[in-house]
């Protein structure tokens, strides 16, 4: 059966709209970025709850506080409650990949601060094993010319995202990774290069995820628990 965009935005909102629902009053939430997150972000704003909450892009912050929610600064934050945000590929393992809106280097920041971590997509993200999608590395402009030469040598291919820059002013360079057996030793080698700031390979942030799949989500914890949570 045909599966439009207008389909995969439906999806995208009903996995946002079910993840929301662990969002309780008190609580310090953490905002993913891109066009999932930004149904969770518009979901929580109804929920009217108390919470504050921090923004992992600047965009994620006028967006929350333009439905109503308290953004505070992160850089006066070490611990938040609850993370929800999107993904470009995750896997079985909850291994995902993260950063196509150039986001990952706050994103990650924020999963790793965060109590419990809930990536939320439609289900053309989930794939058996990542590698397919564009690995995001986040790079100090100083240093371009050195790490893309350096990662050269560790990926595919790697191609700059033309004269884009983060919310933190870098660059961000878009690697082809292609199926990887050691993940782990991919992640570290990347980031030991002097000049890389961060990378989108989130390998161990992840607790949960809800997919929607034509209408039906469906949440899997990391621990192994799964259950059909809304439908359509
Ligand atoms: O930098 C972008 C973030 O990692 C997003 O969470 C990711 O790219 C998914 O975005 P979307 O929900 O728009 O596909």
């Amino acid at each position: 059966m045909h599966h439009d965009s207008a389909d995969i935005d439906t999806d995208k909102r009903l996995a946002a709209e079910a993840a929301v629902q662990e969002v309780a009053s008190g609580m310090l939430v953490g905002l993913g970025t891109g066009s999932t997150a930004a149904h969770a972000i518009r979901a929580i704003g109804r929920l009217g709850l108390d919470i504050d909450a921090v923004a992992t892009s600047n965009a994620s912050a006028d967006l929350a506080r333009s439905v109503g929610i308290r953004v505070r600064d992160f850089a006066d934050v070490a611990r938040v409650d609850l993370t929800i945000d999107g993904a470009d590929e995750i896997d079985a393992d909850f291994r995902a990949i993260k950063g196509a809106g150039g986001a990952m280097l706050r994103e990650k920041v924020v999963a790793c601060a965060s109590r419990r971590m809930i990536v939320i997509a439609d289900a053309s993200k989930r794939v058996a094993t990542i590698g397919a999608a564009k690995l995001p590395v986040e790079v100090l402009p100083f240093a371009a010319a050195y790490v893309a030469d350096r990662i050269t040598g560790l990926v595919r291919s790697a191609t700059w995202r033309g004269e884009y820059l983060t919310d933190n002013g870098n660059r961000v360079l878009d690697c082809v990774a292609g199926a990887y057996h050691d993940w782990e030793a991919l992640a570290d080698a990347i980031a030991c290069i002097p000049g890389v700031v961060g990378h989108g390979l989130f390998l161990k942030q992840v607790d949960a995820a809800y997919i929607a799949d034509r209408g039906v989500v469906t949440r899997t914890e990391r621990a192994g628990l799964e259950r059909a949570a809304a439908s359509r």
